[in-house]
């Protein structure tokens, strides 16, 4: 199987184009003000407009109230969204747009609960927990920690960069990656070099293993 990579984060128009060329198969776009790669609705239509087809526009949110997802809704085309914060499967459920949900890996049960709680989801995102911050960390967690058994499609994130990748594929098999600080120069701004070496990454593990 082919594991699919998302590029989170994105806040420049060139860096969707170096995405997408490299092979990203989605790009993520941050609506959480307190994030340094936080971008507007309006800078995120204009980026947007640079996805090619067939290529998904993932949007990150924490904790948002139901007015502010539809505001961006009403302005931005995005075919996916991504809650990272505290949210309900209810309320994830309430946009009529399909969604995954982040679970904050602490222990194997926090992934067994998120499963069982949002199995509405189109897949459930596996990030680092940490005390202060919902994600963007940079930190990887115990990948033993997930379990085999996965009713919906599991994306692995945290930490991961183009040299920590391909071990993280070969023992997690996740269906994808996510990756944003592994892939910057710089908070918001990243580096061809780095998202190329990490795409190539994933496909080299992916047709040798
Ligand atoms: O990127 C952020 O600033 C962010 C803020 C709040 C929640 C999630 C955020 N990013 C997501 O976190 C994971 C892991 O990121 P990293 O690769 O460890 O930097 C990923 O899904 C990011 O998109």
């Amino acid at each position: 199987m082919r594991t699919r990579v998302k590029i989170c984060g994105i806040t420049r128009k060139q860096d969707v184009v170096d995405a997408t060329t490299a092979g990203a198969d989605a790009i993520g776009l941050v609506f959480y003000e307190p994030s340094p790669r936080y971008v507007t609705p309006a800078s995120a239509r204009e980026l947007i407009s640079a996805v090619p087809p067939f290529v998904s526009a993932t949007g990150l949110f924490v904790n948002p109230d139901v007015e502010y997802v539809n505001e961006v809704l009403k302005q931005v085309p995005l075919d996916l969204l991504q809650f990272h914060g505290d949210e309900t499967p209810a309320f994830c459920s309430s946009f009529g747009v399909r969604w995954i949900k982040a679970v904050r890996v602490r222990q194997s049960s926090d992934i067994e609960n998120a499963f069982r709680d949002y199995r509405k989801a189109s897949g459930l995102l596996v990030d680092a927990w940490d005390p202060d911050r919902y994600g963007g960390t940079g930190q990887a967690f115990n990948w033993s920690l997930i379990p085999d058994y996965r009713p919906l499609p599991l994306i692995l994130a945290g930490g991961l960069a183009s040299d920590n990748v391909s071990g993280a594929v070969k023992q997690v098999r996740p269906w994808a990656v996510d990756v944003s600080g592994g892939v910057e120069s710089s908070k918001g701004i990243k580096d061809v070099e780095k998202i190329t070496d990490f795409i190539n990454e994933v496909h080299r593990v992916d047709e040798t293993d």
